[in-house]
């Protein structure tokens, strides 16, 4: 067990429960030496009958807890900042969930707080990158057969939102993700949001502006649109397809099993993002683990996740504005040359 990459996890719902069940299950290098939530129940039943787990309503006693090297964040958005800085603080390797902290200015402050340390500890939980659409999707835009990229057109959609989900966090929460890949896939900075609001759907929580279209320029003259419909009923699909000058690709069709009987075609549609990037996450803490007892950060920095919060945080205004809105990015620490 010594030579294992103990691992705290802070959160014990959805992502953190998951995450709890994947490091003792399915990757190989790592244990979990502690778990913390302040509801004890959910840390509780998410460490059953995994030995040598402790069990903590703080952070800061799961950051210190025997064996804890290293720390994957799962509680909620708002309470990103505090476990980044705490676990920075004690040296740690962090693996945090999206979005890394959802103001920029918090955001900011962990770069700063990086920075500082001099070395790269944490890893943002932009899971896309792991995803072998996508992968192969960013390898072919790279080997550039099919000429320069003009645009992406992104589908984001989710059966339901959880309850409390705001306007904003469409585009803060889920529209994250297109901001990462986005900015993985082009290499390019996005400069400028717009975001529309057709009429919401009957099937969204009264007050809640879903769907959204959101539309992204780059620094490279490139367009990414985003639909983003967290309430659409019926599955849980993402798609994207590269427009370039020489072709097209598109990935995220081809999810589920196609069942044939009674002279119809029928497909299944993934209800959850548990089930549509379950390969995703596996590859995801897989890599992070073995990154980690290297001593390096090999996936999505600080800088990314500043980047993504920044933009997300321009969507919010243009969603509330209605107008056009530029991006400002603090200037990058050298750090994240290259990033
Ligand atoms: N990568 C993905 O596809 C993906 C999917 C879902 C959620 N997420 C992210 O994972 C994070 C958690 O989302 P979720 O859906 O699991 O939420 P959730 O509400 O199901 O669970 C959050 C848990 O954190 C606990 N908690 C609250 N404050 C805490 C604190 N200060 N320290 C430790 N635990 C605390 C809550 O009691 C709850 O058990 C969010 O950042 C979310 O954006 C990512
Ligand atoms: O937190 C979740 C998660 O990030 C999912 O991957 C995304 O599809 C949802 O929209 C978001 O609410």
């Amino acid at each position: 067990m010594g030579d294992l990459l103990g691992v705290a996890v802070l959160g014990a719902g959805h992502m953190g429960a998951d995450h709890v069940r994947r490091l003792d299950r399915v990757v190989s290098g790592a244990r979990v030496a502690a778990v913390a939530d302040p509801d004890v129940a959910r840390a509780e039943e998410a460490v059953a009958g995994i030995a040598g787990a402790s069990v903590h309503t703080e952070t800061e006693a799961a950051l210190d807890a025997p064996g804890v090297r290293a720390v994957l964040i799962a509680s909620p958005g708002p309470a990103h900042e505090e476990a980044l800085l705490a676990a920075l603080a004690r040296g740690l390797p962090v693996l945090c969930e999206k979005p890394m902290v959802p103001d920029s200015a918090g955001a900011l402050r962990v770069v700063e707080a990086e920075a500082r340390l001099g070395r790269r500890l944490a890893q943002i939980g932009f899971m896309r990158r792991y995803d072998d659409g996508y992968r192969r999707l960013k390898a072919l835009l790279d080997e550039g057969r099919l000429g320069r990229p003009l645009m992406l057109h992104c589908v984001h959609r989710n059966v339901s939102s959880p309850k409390d989900f705001t306007s904003a966090m469409l585009i803060d929460s889920s529209v994250s993700h297109e901001i990462d890949a986005a900015r993985w896939l082009l290499g390019q900075e996005l400069t400028a949001v717009t975001v529309l609001r057709p009429r919401p759907s009957a099937g969204a929580p009264e007050g809640l502006s879903d769907p959204q279209f959101v539309l992204f320029e780059t620094d490279g003259g490139a367009l990414v649109d985003v639909e983003v419909f967290v309430n659409c009923g019926f599955g849980y699909q993402v798609r994207c397809e590269a427009v370039c000058e020489a072709g097209s690709a598109r990935i995220g069709d081809d999810h589920g099993m196609l069942v044939s009987a009674r002279g119809a075609a029928a497909a299944e549609v993934p209800q959850d993002y548990l089930v549509r990037f379950v390969d995703a996450y596996d590859r995801e803490v897989q890599s992070w683990v073995d990154a980690t007892r290297q001593g390096r950060v090999t996936g999505p920095t600080a800088w990314d996740g500043y980047a993504a919060s920044a933009v997300a945080e321009a969507g919010v205004r243009a969603l509330e504005s209605g107008a056009r809105t530029a991006v400002g990015l603090a200037p990058r620490p050298e750090l994240y040359a290259g990033n």
